[in-house]
C-alpha cells in the first residue's frame, strides 16, 4: 500500500461477474477457480457483492482469524444481523467464542477418536456386511445408492440414537440447510415447499425422550446432567448431528468411490497396503472438497494484499480451489495416494474445523477397507451424473464395475 500527504491508497479489489451458483459452474468449477485464483487474493462478485476469496493461504489465514472473520452472522450468504435465520442458528457453526466453547468442547470429546474406537469393530462388521450384500446382487451397479448413500445411512443414525421410522427425511433436510447457505436459486426454490415436514421431525428427534438411552444423542444429553451444557443446547446439538452429519459422508463417500474407479493404481496401492485408506480418505476430500464454500463475515476493516475490506463484508471461500492451488500443491488435480494431503482445508481450519472429522474418517475407512479385501479392481460402468447443490459438491449416480477376488 503507497502512502500519499491524504492517507494510504488502496488497490481497487478485482472484480468478476460470474455467477458461482449457477447450474453450470456448480456442475464444473475448476476454471473459474482458476479464473480466481489468478485475478488476486479478494476478488469482488458483483452478482451477489460478495468478496471471494480462491487461493489456498488466503483461506487459511481467514478461517484460522476468527476475531476479524465471525461466524454468528452465519456461514451462508445472508446476514443474519439484518434477516432473521430460517432456523435458530447453530451453537456451534454459527457462534464465536465465548458461546462457541462449551457447545464445541461437549462435542469434541463425544465424537473424538478415543470415543469412536468402541464403534469401530462394528461399523467394520456393517461395512463387510453390506459390501457382502452388494456384491452378491451383481457386480455393476449404483455405487451412490448400494454404497455411498447405504453405508453412512446404515450405521450413523443408530450411532446417534434415532428410531427408524422417518430417517427419509435426514437427506433431504441436510440437502436443503447446505442450499441455504447459498443465494435463493433455482437449488433454495426447489427445496423449500418440502422443508417444513423435513425441519419438523429432524427437530422432533433431538428431544431426550425420542433418542435412544444410548448413543451421540444420549452422550449430548448427559452432558446437561453433568452441567456442562444446558437443557436448552442439547436439542440444537443434536439438530448438528443430524444436519452436518449425513449428507456430507454420503457425498465424500461418491467423491472417494469416484475418485478409485477413475485411478487403477492407487486401487492396485490400496489393496496392496490397506494402512492407504486414512491418507486415502484426505487425499480425496482435499481433491473432491464435498464442502465447497461458506462463507465468514469481517468484523472489522481488513487489508488483504493491498485492498481494503470494510467490516460487515460476506467473504465467500472457496475451499474446493484452495485445495487445488498450484501455489500449495504439487499436481493438484492428481488423486495421489503417495502425497502428504495434511493441511488441506476441506474440513476447515481453526476453531470450527469439522468436529465430526473422524466420524467420516471411520466410516470411509469401514467401507474400503472392506472393498480393499473383497474387489480386485473398481472401474467406471458409464457416465457418473452430478447432483448440483449449493454448498456440497456431490454425484446423483455413479455407475460402477467391481472386479471380486
Ligand atoms: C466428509 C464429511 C464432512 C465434511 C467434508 C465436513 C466439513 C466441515 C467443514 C468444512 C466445517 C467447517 C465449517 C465452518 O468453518 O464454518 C465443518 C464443521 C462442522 N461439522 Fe463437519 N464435515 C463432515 C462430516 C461431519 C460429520 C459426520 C459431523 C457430525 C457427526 C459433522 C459436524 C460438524 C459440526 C457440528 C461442525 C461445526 C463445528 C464448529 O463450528 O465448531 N461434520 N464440517
Ligand atoms: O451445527 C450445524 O447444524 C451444522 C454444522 C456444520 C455445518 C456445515 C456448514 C458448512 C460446511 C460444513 N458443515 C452445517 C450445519
Amino acid at each position: 500500500m503507497t502512502e500519499t500527504l491524504h492517507g494510504p491508497v488502496h488497490r481497487t479489489r478485482p472484480t468478476s461477474s460470474a455467477d458461482p451458483f449457477s447450474a453450470e459452474l456448480l456442475a464444473d468449477p475448476h476454471e473459474f477457480h482458476e479464473a480466481l485464483r489468478e485475478a488476486g487474493e479478494v476478488v469482488h462478485l458483483e452478482r451477489y457483492d460478495v468478496d471471494a476469496m480462491g487461493r489456498y493461504d488466503t483461506v487459511h489465514a481467514a478461517l484460522t482469524d476468527w476475531q476479524s472473520f465471525e461466524s454468528s452472522a452465519g456461514v451462508g450468504i445472508s446476514d443474519f444481523r439484518r434477516e432473521p435465520p430460517w432456523r435458530p442458528p447453530s451453537l456451534l457453526l454459527e457462534a464465536d467464542p465465548p458461546h462457541h466453547d462449551a457447545p464445541r468442547a461437549v462435542l469434541q470429546k463425544i465424537l473424538g477418536p478415543r470415543a469412536l474406537r468402541a464403534l469401530e469393530p462394528q461399523w467394520r462388521a456393517d461395512a463387510a456386511a453390506l459390501v457382502d450384500e452388494v456384491l452378491a446382487r451383481g457386480t455393476e451397479f449404483d455405487a451412490v445408492t448400494e454404497l455411498a448413500e447405504a453405508f453412512p445411512l446404515r450405521v450413523f443414525p443408530d450411532a446417534v440414537g434415532l428410531r427408524q421410522e422417518g430417517r427419509e427425511h435426514l437427506l433431504p433436510y441436510g440437502d436443503h440447510l447446505f442450499n441455504t447457505f447459498g443465494p435463493e436459486n433455482f437449488l433454495v426454490q426447489h427445496g423449500a415447499p418440502s422443508l417444513p415436514e423435513h425441519a419438523g421431525w429432524v427437530n422432533e428427534q433431538c428431544a431426550r425422550d425420542a433418542l435412544a438411552p444410548t448413543g451421540f444423542g444420549a452422550d449430548i444429553w448427559a452432558a446437561t446432567d453433568r452441567g456442562d451444557i444446558t437443557e436448552a443446547q442439547a436439542p440444537l446439538m443434536v439438530r448438528s448431528l443430524l444436519s452436518a452429519g449425513v449428507d456430507t459422508t454420503i457425498h465424500a463417500l461418491g467423491a472417494i468411490l469416484a475418485a478409485f474407479a477413475r485411478t487403477p493404481e492407487a486401487w492396485a496401492a490400496l489393496r496392496s497396503n490397506p494402512a492407504l485408506a486414512r491418507v486415502a480418505f484426505d487425499e480425496a476430500i482435499r481433491l473432491e472438497s464435498p464442502v465447497q464454500t461458506f462463507f465468514r463475515t469481517t468484523t472489522r476493516d481488513v487489508e488483504i494484499d493491498g485492498v481494503r475490506i470494510p467490516e460487515g463484508r460476506k467473504i465467500l471461500m472457496f475451499l474446493g480451489s484452495a485445495n487445488r492451488d498450484p501455489r500449495r500443491w504439487s499436481d493438484p488435480g492428481r488423486f495421489d495416494l503417495h502425497r502428504d494431503p495434511s493441511g488441506h482445508v476441506g474440513f476447515g481450519m481453526g476453531i470450527h474445523q469439522c468436529v465430526g472429522q473422524h466420524v467420516a474418517r471411520l466410516e470411509a475407512v469401514a467401507l474400503l477397507t472392506a472393498l480393499a479385501a473383497r474387489v480386485e479392481t473398481i472401474e467406471p460402468a458409464g457416465t457418473p451424473t452430478r447432483h448440483l447443490n449449493n454448498t456440497l459438491r456431490a454425484w446423483e449416480t455413479l455407475p460402477v464395475r467391481l472386479t471380486p477376488d
